[in-house]
Order: structure tokens, then sequence, then C-alpha cells
């Protein structure tokens, strides 16, 4: 792992809802250009987790974050940070597709617009660019003026990934981006994984261990303790998480043991 750059540094992060603690001293490198996964029983902290990344759990009411996370070398969590700069170069995919009551174009271009000025010709460029990135370039170049809502979900998630790619994000947050997709939808965004390797970092919640198995280059495997607090069992190499994993919890869960 010596070539390997952290594109985020999460150390010894603890995090509360109101006074309800969730997740307890977890520290991990996520990787530059490197796609790592999160699995985990349900409500062992892994949506909580990745929101942590991006400061949107802050959104979640009043939330306490202890321990630090280093974006390039950078205290997220420092005083001053802009949150808005940070949420664009940490972006987000949810588990629904969320796309706004908007023309397609319009989806892709809103952050861009928020951003700054951009002039017409500029703002094409970006949203076709992003659109190809996301493969949905061919299915909606020419229905661009129409309302977003119009798309299947498949679609509707792809957009939403190019909404997030159109901003040029260094790192891709994904919660469960499959799992209101179907099979084939489901196939597509796992390409497009893949596709967007060399140019982006990414970490994905998944449910779906072949899917994590499939797609990703690390794993991180959460669990809760006896106190229900959302703890870090084990993170490696994916390969060796599934197929050689270190800790009982881990070979019990990826084997399917866990109840
Ligand atoms: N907004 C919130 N307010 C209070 N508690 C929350 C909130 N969101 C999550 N929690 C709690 O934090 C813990 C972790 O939840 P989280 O959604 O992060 O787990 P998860 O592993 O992503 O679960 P799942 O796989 O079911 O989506 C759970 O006990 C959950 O009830």
């Amino acid at each position: 792992m010596s070539n390997l750059i952290p594109a985020i540094k999460v150390k010894n992060i603890s995090f509360y809802y109101g006074t309800i603690k969730a997740i307890e001293k977890v520290s991990i490198d996520i990787y530059q250009n490197q796609v790592t996964a999160i699995i985990g029983p349900s409500g062992c902290g892994k949506s909580t987790f990745i929101k942590i990344l991006n400061r949107i759990s802050e959104l979640e009411g009043p939330v306490k974050v202890e321990g630090n996370v280093e974006f390039f070398g950078q205290n997220i969590y420092a005083p001053r940070v802009n949150i808005n700069r940070l949420r664009r170069q940490i972006g987000m995919v949810f588990q629904k597709p969320n796309p706004f009551p908007i023309s397609i174009y319009e989806n892709v271009a809103y952050g861009m617009r928020i951003a700054g000025r951009y002039s017409k010709l500029e703002l094409d460029e970006i949203v076709e660019s992003a659109l190809q990135s996301a493969a949905l370039w061919d299915e909606v170049k020419d229905k661009l003026d129409k309302s977003a809502l119009g798309l299947s979900g498949g679609q509707q998630q792809r957009l939403c990934i190019a909404r997030a790619l159109a901003v040029k994000p260094k790192v891709l947050l994904m919660d469960e981006p499959c799992s209101a997709l179907d099979p084939i939808a489901t196939m597509k965004v796992e390409e497009l994984l893949h596709s967007l390797q060399s140019e982006l970092t990414i970490a994905i919640v998944t449910h779906n261990m072949q899917q994590a198995a499939r797609v990703s280059d690390f794993t991180a495997f959460f669990s809760t303790d006896e106190s229900r607090i959302g703890q870090m069992v084990e993170f490696g190499a994916t390969e060796q998480i599934f197929n050689n994993p270190l800790d009982p919890r881990t070979r019990d869960y990826v084997s399917g043991r866990f109840g």
C-alpha cells in the first residue's frame, strides 16, 4: 500500500446524534483513485460515517464530532472551513435518486450556476462532459430540456451522479446508490464506478457484498459493539477482507453467517 496517497485521512472519529453515540473511534485512510466499500449490518453507522466525510451529517440536527478528518492534509473540521466548497470537492450521491424537478440540463448545470458565472457555451460543455462521464449522454442528449422526473430510476441516479461530477469533485461519496435500482441499472452504475476511478476517489456504502467485492479495491467492515455503537472492525484490500479476513466477526459477516 506504500504508493497509495490518502485523499481522506480519518483519525479517531467518534460521532453523536445529540447525546447518543453512533460511531466510536474510527480511523481509516480513503486512498486516492481507489474505490473503498463500507459494509456491515444495518445500523452499524455506515451512512453516518460517510456523511461525516463532507460534513453533510451536520444537516441532521444537533450532532457532535470528536477526532479529525483530513482532506489532502487539511482538517475539514477546522474553524473557517468553507463548507460549500468542501461539499463541492467531496460530492455525494444518495440511496434514492433525488433529481430536482427541473430540466435534465439544469439539474447538471445547477452546481456550476451556484459556484460562479459561466457562459452558455461553458455550461453546455460542462453539462455534456458530466453526462458523458455518467454514461447518460447518449440516452438524454435529445431531450436535455425535458423534466428530469421523466427519466427512469436508473437514469435519474446516473443524472444525480452527473450532477455531482459537474462541479469536478475530488471525492464522490455514494450511500447505497443502487439499492433502488434494478439489476441492469445497477450494472450500469457499477461499470461507471470503474470508469470514474481514474479521475476520482470513491467511497461507497453498500449492503450488497457481491457488489462490494465487484467494485471496490478496499473494504472497511463496520459492526456494532455490545452497546450498539458503530465501530470499524477491519479494513484492508477487498480481496483480503473477502478471502482472508483477520477478525472472526468479518469472517462471519462476509460468509453470510451473521444473524
Ligand atoms: N438523524 C439521526 N438522528 C438520530 N439517530 C440517527 C440518525 N441517523 C442515524 N441514527 C442512528 O445512528 C445509528 C447508525 O445509523 P446509520 O444510518 O448510520 O447506520 P447504517 O449502517 O447506515 O444503517 P443501514 O444499513 O440500515 O442504512 C443507528 O442507531 C441510527 O438509528
